[in-house]
């Protein structure tokens, strides 16, 4: 088969390479040049690049290097500003795996192949004649709800060919065929957050606009913020309160209101009921039937636990999950992603909506 092969200097990626070429595949390996303005979180990209070209001449495969800088700002970078702007909490991984390794790189080069290879944790699996997006063998580094929003078109041209093997394995791979990188950390979270300082990232977009922390329950003013948009719904870091711990539990958009709560298990940091909208699946919706209060598992944002729940469809664009268990810091903005009973099948994703956040 000729395989596009997305490759990032990181030693998952590495791994699909070899594995790959093992099978006898005939590959191309692309790296995505995807600095952000003023080259801000570019600093590692020259020597991922490095890596790359090692990796590429030691199996004998041609090699490009892409730029999607503007495309990524354009949508990634918009999207995730214009969501904080909003008091929201986006998800700029979802975001750059549909719109940008998926979508533009898709178009422009991806389609030119049988098949994308890339280095998630994750895997698909057949049921009936669709293919489904389904977990990883090593449930800690599932990464399949990064990838609940790539559309049917973009699955069934996916392969993930380290989704069956556990990190450790890998790893000793990596080490086996003497990958440079085999002991390289790893990343986390390839767009964004992982690379830049976030709060410096906001400021010099959003700038500084202070307002007061209050307390929830008693309405006592705590301290002072630099801008709602520094805060999230369940955050507990960087607050600078004392005698804490301390949680943000909601914010009012409009008076540039922080609101937070003390206690580890105060529960108002806690909710059961999550309300979606946006709702996606990506091999079409599993319930055409009716969808009313089925068992489900989920997860509210990038975690190794999948919650069990259900999910009932209670109006056009509305979908409701009622989770067993407490679940900490909704934050509306985010996924929810949705799994079958059995956290198999990654069946999509609705955006968070909430109550915690007053406009
Ligand atoms: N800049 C990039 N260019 C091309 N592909 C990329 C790039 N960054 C990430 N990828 C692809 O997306 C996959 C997942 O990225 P992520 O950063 O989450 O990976 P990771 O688990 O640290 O993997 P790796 O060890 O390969 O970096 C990578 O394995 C790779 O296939």
């Amino acid at each position: 088969m000729k395989i596009a092969v997305l490759i990032s200097g990181g030693v998952d990626s590495a791994v699909v390479v070899h594995r790959l070429k093992e099978e006898g595949h005939d590959l191309h390996l692309f790296y995505i040049r995807i600095g952000l303005d003023n080259g801000e979180g570019d600093c590692s990209a020259e020597e991922d690049i490095e890596m790359c070209r090692f990796i590429a001449k030691k199996y004998g495969c041609p090699f490009d290097v892409v730029s999607l800088h503007e495309e990524y700002w354009d949508n990634v970078m918009e999207y995730a500003l214009r969501t904080v702007r909003q008091g929201l909490t986006p998800n700029p991984d979802i975001m750059c795996n549909k719109m940008i390794k998926f979508g533009y790189f898709e178009q422009r080069w991806g389609h030119e192949f049988d098949k994308t290879a890339t280095g998630h944790y994750a895997t698909t699996d057949t049921v009936g004649n669709r293919v489904y997006l389904a977990t990883a063998v090593d449930p800690v580094k599932d990464q399949t709800d990064f990838l609940a929003r790539i559309s049917y078109e973009q699955l069934s041209h996916l392969i993930f060919p380290i989704g069956d093997m556990p990190k450790a394995k890998v790893r000793e791979t990596a080490i086996a065929v003497k990958m440079p990188n085999a002991f390289r950390k790893d990343s986390q979270g390839i767009c964004f957050l992982g690379k830049i300082n976030y709060n410096d990232f906001i400021k010099r977009h959003l700038g500084i606009k202070k307002g007061p922390v209050i307390q929830l329950e008693t309405g006592r003013k705590l301290g002072e913020h630099n801008g709602f948009w520094f805060h999230t719904i369940g955050q507990r870091k960087g607050l600078g309160l004392s005698g804490g711990p301390w949680y943000v539990v909601k914010k009012n958009i409009h008076d540039n209101v922080v609101y937070v709560s003390q206690g580890y298990d105060t529960e108002k940091q806690y909710g059961k009921t999550l309300h979606l909208a946006e709702m996606h699946f990506i091999s079409g919706n599993p319930w055409a039937d009716g969808c009313d209060r089925v068992n489900i598992t989920f997860k509210n944002r990038h975690m190794p636990e999948f919650l069990p729940a259900t999910l009932s469809h209670v109006s056009d664009d509305e979908y409701v999950i009622e989770s067993q268990n407490r679940v900490q810091g909704i934050a509306p903005g985010q996924f929810a992603v949705i799994y079958d009973a059995a956290s198999h099948l990654c069946y999509g994703s609705g955006i968070i909506t909430g109550q915690n956040i007053i406009l």
